[in-house]
């Protein structure tokens, strides 16, 4: 398993950061054979289906480095720990309501040697924090993601976007948003990746 697919689409990347990425298959390979966080299946398909996915955020949004971003529901670290890499500059807290996905976190965290990412074993409802993004993926509806972290936006933003929500979803979202109620933004991953798996992937963007 290469890198290569994640340098095609970002080949602007430091050697720490490619040196990052190739870390990943390992230290998955091994955590997920403690604690399963990602379906076999997928593993082989870490850098397309979990890595390169996770940067689609990227592809809609630089970080900047004051800002703060949340990722609700990580799981092993997905997509907080691949934007983690990608903008070191930028602070990230990833927490997940199962207190032995945010062990693996930690583990990949230090063994990749990130200090920009903290972890906590909480629900999204708990966090008493602000932040400029929250971003998620695979964790549940919008309708009902979205009261679990209004409250949680700096008033301020200034990036390319205000502050808000950057969800990674696929499929036919055209229910999921009109029960949501929720103005949103529809970025296509296919207009940046190529590969089949992006076909119906987007990001949704919910301004704070
Ligand atoms: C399908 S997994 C997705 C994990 C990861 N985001 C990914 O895409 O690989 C959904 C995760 O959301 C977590 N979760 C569900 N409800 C949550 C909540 N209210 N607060 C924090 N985490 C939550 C679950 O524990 C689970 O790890």
């Amino acid at each position: 398993m290469t890198s290569d697919i994640i340098t095609k689409y970002f080949p602007d990347l430091t050697a720490k950061q490619v040196e990052q990425y190739e870390q990943l298959p390992g230290l998955y390979e091994f955590w997920n054979n403690q604690i399963n966080v990602i379906s076999r299946k997928d593993i082989e398909q870490l850098y397309e289906r979990h890595v390169l996915h996770s940067l689609g955020i990227a592809k809609v949004m630089a970080f900047k480095s004051s800002e703060r971003v949340l990722d609700v529901g990580t799981g092993g670290g997905f997509p907080g720990i691949p934007l983690a890499i990608m903008f070191p500059e930028t602070t990230f807290h990833l927490v997940d309501s199962i207190g032995k996905k945010i062990k693996v976190v930690n583990e990949v965290v230090q063994a990749l040697g990130l200090t920009n990412v903290t972890a906590t074993h909480a629900r999204a409802e708990q966090i008493n924090e602000e932040f400029d993004f929250v971003i998620s993926r695979a964790v549940t509806r919008l309708k009902e993601f979205y009261p679990w972290v209004k409250g949680k936006f700096y008033k301020q933003g200034c990036n390319k976007l205000s502050n808000g929500i950057l969800y990674l979803k696929g499929g036919d979202l055209t229910e999921e948003i009109a029960e949501s109620g929720l103005k949103v933004r529809q970025y296509h991953l296919n207009d940046y990746f190529e590969e089949e798996f992006f076909e119906t992937k987007q990001v949704i963007y919910v301004k704070a």
